[in-house]
């Protein structure tokens, strides 16, 4: 078999007339619709125009064009199939063999700020999937083109042998199917999103593939990494590397949990991630101050670490972060000094994130974790406290300097794994206690990580006391004030040792789990 029939219909033209000037020099007559055909007659490419071949106009404004039986039996016609050849003669069809389709741009028109829901729906293509699909499912003779990408390796095997191998047409016909479910999928999510229901009966989610990854959490495992179309900028997903080897996978799952708490500083702040858990945090009058209350917050952990920062990295913070391993920092920027000091080190990774704002912290997304054989979907904890609506419930209110060191506490509790407790003092995380199967025990972390740093600490709890044991190691331990969601049946117990120990004392009545 060769290829004597092509019908091209794009909606992105990138490449087209080359494609369709080498397909007609090899013999391939071209069948096309309204402005592809237009592009390519006035490219001065042989094309018939689809209505010569439907006996039909193009009408509704496009929404009818290649929607006609002349079209889907020379895609689906089973070209050994005795009476199907015969009903193709009878009814003077002609086959198409092979089909070069890209669709409407529905993406990247929901992406346009405000845009109309009737024009995200007038951009939903439907002859185009049509198309694709007929082709795709008879790919034991037909080839069909969704990508671009696919040009050159169609043509080179067109003139080498007349045709595409069934190999290559399998591959195409698997790729159309990808494409016109991710399509659809962003459709229907969309559609979701305007009916206020994010969470239908099926949930058909569409990632695209940013790379490879050399492999997963352990060197035998095989893993990618994926966006999701339409992803905001503000996501490790839009995060350039500037400089260092590729990431990893354990690289991105750390990157993402620092993203995530550095975003919740509104002054400079700079996050320190050990395994997915924040090992200092600190917060400062520039980077350079806050860099080196993270890194004094627990000097062992950082080494190897992935540090994130929500301003500019200049040449002095530079410094300091080029005297111990980093595997990754992170920032909105680079100044060209920072960048040339960094560049020397060979092993450190530099992501640059220009859009870290505060707001991002405080939008809510899905957040998808699988399970075997499933998964559970659940809006992102963007929860965050306002000052004004928490209870003080001991004898004394915090001091305006115990308020802010508990806010700051607060913060980073919300991002570290359960049962989470954290002690911040002087603008920094002095004692984080992460993961831990009774409170206790993360507590009991946290007092000896801080040690003397204990004395006068701010300690937030990430769900409540479940009696008052926690507290009364806290309280011998020199803590002066407790930010926690409260809710316990024994809440008073815990009142009752913060009243005996002075402990300033707070809740949120909002928990921050994080398994
Ligand atoms: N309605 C149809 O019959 C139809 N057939 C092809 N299309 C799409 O029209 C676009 C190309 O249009 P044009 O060649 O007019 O620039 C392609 O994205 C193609 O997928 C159609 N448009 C939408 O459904």
């Amino acid at each position: 078999m060769s290829i004597k029939r092509a019908l091209v219909s794009v909606s992105d033209k990138q490449g087209i007339v080359d494609f369709c000037r080498e397909l007609s020099a090899l013999g391939v007559e071209i069948i096309s619709t309204g402005g592809t055909s237009t592009l390519l007659a006035k490219e001065g490419v042989p094309v018939i125009g689809i209505s010569d071949v439907t006996g039909f106009p193009e009408i509704m404004d496009g929404r009818v064009k290649t929607l006609h039986p002349a079209v889907h039996t020379g895609l689906l016609a089973v070209r050994d199939n005795e009476e199907h050849t015969r009903q193709m003669r009878e009814l003077g069809l002609d086959y198409i063999d092979l089909v070069v389709v890209n669709l409407y741009p529905f993406a990247e028109t929901i992406a346009k700020p405000d845009v109309a829901y009737e024009e995200a729906i007038e951009n939903i293509d439907i002859g185009g999937p049509t198309m694709l699909r007929s082709a795709a499912k008879n790919h034991a003779f037909v080839s069909v083109v969704v990508d671009a990408g696919d040009y050159a390796k169609v043509l080179e095997e067109v003139r080498a042998g007349g045709d595409t191998t069934l190999e290559t047409r399998k591959q195409l016909a698997a790729k159309v199917f990808r494409h016109t479910a991710a399509y659809d999928a962003l459709i229907a999510d969309y559609l979701a999103n305007v009916l206020g229901d994010p969470l239908p009966e099926r949930y058909t989610v569409t990632y695209e593939k940013i790379q490879d990854l050399r492999y997963g959490e352990n060197p035998h495992q095989k893993a990618a990494f994926y966006r999701k179309p339409l992803a905001a900028l503000d996501t490790l997903t839009a995060a350039e590397q500037l400089h260092g080897k590729e990431l990893s996978y354990n690289n991105i799952n750390d990157a993402n949990a620092a993203l995530q708490i550095v975003k919740e500083f509104e002054e400079p702040a700079v996050v320190a991630v050990k395994h997915m858990n924040p090992c200092g945090v600190g917060v400062g009058a520039s980077v350079y101050e806050a860099y080196q209350k993270a890194y004094n917050a627990d000097p062992t952990s950082i080494f190897g670490g992935i540090v994130a920062a929500n301003r500019i990295i200049d040449a002095d913070t530079a410094n300091m972060l080029k005297d111990i391993f980093l595997e990754i920092v992170l920032a909105p920027g680079f100044t060209d000094e920072a960048l040339e000091i960094l560049t020397k080190k060979k092993n450190i990774r530099l992501l640059k994130l220009g859009n870290l704002s505060t707001a991002a912290a405080r939008k809510s997304s899905l957040i998808v974790t699988s399970i075997d054989g499933g998964m559970v979907v659940q809006e992102s904890d963007v929860h965050s406290v306002n000052p004004d609506e928490l209870q003080v419930v001991t004898d004394r209110k915090p001091t305006a300097e115990e308020l802010k060191q508990l806010l700051f506490a607060w913060k980073v509790v919300k991002h570290v794994k359960s049962n989470a407790i954290v002690l911040v003092a002087d603008n920094m995380t002095v004692g984080v206690g992460a993961g831990q199967m009774n409170r206790v025990g993360a507590a009991k972390i946290a007092i000896e990580q801080a040690g003397e740093k204990s004395k006068g600490a701010a300690l937030a709890s990430d769900a409540f006391f479940p009696m008052g044991d926690t507290l009364e190691m806290a309280a011998k331990a020199g803590i002066t004030a407790v930010i926690q969601p409260g809710g316990s049946i024994k809440d008073e117990e815990s009142i009752k040792v913060a009243n005996e120990y002075g402990i300033a004392m707070v809740f949120t009545g909002v928990r921050h789990f994080k398994h």
